[in-house]
């Protein structure tokens, strides 16, 4: 069957309805000609009637020229400072290098602008503490900051959480990965670069870590148990020129107060295509794409008669009766307006003592591109809008003061982050990325 709604969904994204803007309508400027602006935020602001994409600064002005001319962009800057030293503009995205987040953030709530961080927040914990807790952070009519999990503004993320919290069973295992072929990333990229705050963890592996803290609650200490990553080494000769730098990691925590178990995995350059048809000679130099994708597991519970046993007790795997124990998965919540998923996987046993006398699996399948149906943030949003547009009406609903849809990444979620990055980097025996030297 053709896939009407996709190429409907994909024609919006790529030509939005252009909004007449309002006379209020929020100025942003871009610190960085960076390559993920025009789809965070150019487009996105295209139809928001709040939104103006004002300008632009760069380190090279006829960069900036260029850049601006190729988004329509009026005003251009040649500096990041002038940026911040324009009336003009309202607020500022923050997408350059991590090890330059803390510092220009700062600089921009101290001109009184409104923030939109790219994550991750700081480049490291340090950073992110003084960042967030600020007294020109804290004070009650300072600007608006957010750290640009855009994920989270999804309507099919929060669908995600809401089946987990509605499903019966304790959460028994939380798995989360985000995984980029080779080639997507360049050789020179700020990603590789300890210096700038480059790393695996700091980038694909903050997805998934951000993920498994919304799914085990954000509240909970993750604590790291076991850590591996595979060091990035691009050169021939075996010598490693950052050897701080994890290509990609595979983490495993333990849960402040529960039996979780907790894993992550982030990879800059996955390889292993076809490893169950090819020799793995070959395999190993394949790209194994797929989709970003989250896991929970939850405990067994009994659904027929009254049950002494609490879910998830081990009384369970000895006593009668019939059990079901779910599964919930969501496939691509990073692209969901391409395509996402969320299975709902029950397994059901029916038991005789130790003796399983039959098993059998349903599984419910669900997409949710917008709120749900009779929901009011349902009648605002729109199934084509991407993450990154949810994200803007988000940040602008904060600055203008409006109810909004309720989804927000505070300053409390930032540090925690930031902080389980840190232990993360600590475990693995690599530094956390360094802290700005710059007196602010
Ligand atoms: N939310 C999301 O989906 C995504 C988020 N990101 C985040 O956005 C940020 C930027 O990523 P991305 O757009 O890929 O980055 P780019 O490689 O495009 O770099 C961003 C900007 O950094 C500036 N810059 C300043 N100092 C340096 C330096 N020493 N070396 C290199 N660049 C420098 C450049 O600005 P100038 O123009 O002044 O030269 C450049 O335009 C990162 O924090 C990343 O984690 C990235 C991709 C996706
Ligand atoms: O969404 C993303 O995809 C690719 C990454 O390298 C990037 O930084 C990230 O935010």
């Amino acid at each position: 069957m053709f896939p009407f709604d996709l190429v409907q969904r994909l024609y919006t994204i790529a030509f939005p309805p252009t909004a007449s803007k309002n006379e209020d309508a929020i100025r942003i400027g871009l610190l960085g000609a960076s390559k993920i602006a025009p789809v965070a935020v150019v487009n996105p602001a295209k139809s928001h009637p709040d939104v103006i994409v004002a300008a632009v600064a760069a380190r090279d002005f006829d960069r900036a020229k260029k850049y601006a001319q190729d988004y329509g962009i009026p005003i251009v800057h040649s500096s990041y400072q002038a940026m911040l030293d324009d009336p003009s503009i309202d607020a500022i995205y923050v997408a350059l290098p991590n090890g330059l987040h803390y510092e220009w953030t700062l600089r921009a709530i101290r001109a009184g602008k409104h923030v939109l961080l790219e994550k991750p927040s700081c480049s490291n914990a340090i950073e992110a503490k003084k960042l967030f807790t600020h007294p020109l952070v804290t004070a009650s009519n300072a600007p608006v900051l957010l750290e640009a999990f855009h994920y989270q503004f999804h309507p099919g993320w929060q669908t995600f959480l809401s089946e987990i919290r509605a499903s019966p069973g304790a959460i028994q295992a939380v798995h989360a990965l985000f995984h980029v072929p080779p080639g997507i990333i360049n050789p020179g990229d700020i990603r590789f670069q300890y210096s700038l705050g480059g790393g695996c963890m700091m980038d694909v592996g903050t997805y998934p870590l951000s993920m498994v803290r919304q799914i085990v609650g954000r509240d909970k200490f993750l604590e790291p148990v076991e850590v591996k990553y595979r060091v990035h080494q691009p050169r021939k000769d075996g010598i490693v020129d950052e050897p701080q730098i994890d290509e990609a990691t595979e983490a495993q925590y333990r849960v402040s107060d529960g039996a979780i178990d907790v894993r992550i995995s982030g990879d800059f350059m996955t390889k292993g295509g076809l490893s169950s048809i090819l020799p793995t000679s070959w395999s190993r130099r394949l790209p194994s794409p797929q989709w970003p994708k989250a896991t929970v597991t939850l405990a067994p519970v009994r659904v027929d008669a009254v049950s002494s046993s609490s879910p998830g007790s081990s009384e369970q795997s000895t006593s009668s009766g019939h059990f079901v124990q779910r599964t919930l998965i969501m496939w691509n919540p990073l692209i969901p307006t391409f395509y996402h998923r969320i299975d709902i996987v029950d397994q059901h046993t029916l038991r005789e003592g130790e003796r399983v006398t039959q098993s059998w699996t349903e599984t419910e399948y669900k997409t949710a591109y917008n709120w749900p149906v009779g929901d009011p943030r349902a009648a605002v949003y729109r199934d084509w809008w991407t993450t990154y547009r949810c994200q803007l009406e988000e940040f602008v609903n904060r600055i203008k003061g409006r109810q909004g849809s309720g989804v927000w990444v505070d300053g409390v979620e930032s540090v925690a982050q930031m902080e389980t990055i840190d232990r993360t980097y600590e475990k693995a025996g690599l530094q956390p990325r360094p802290t700005s030297n710059v007196a602010i």
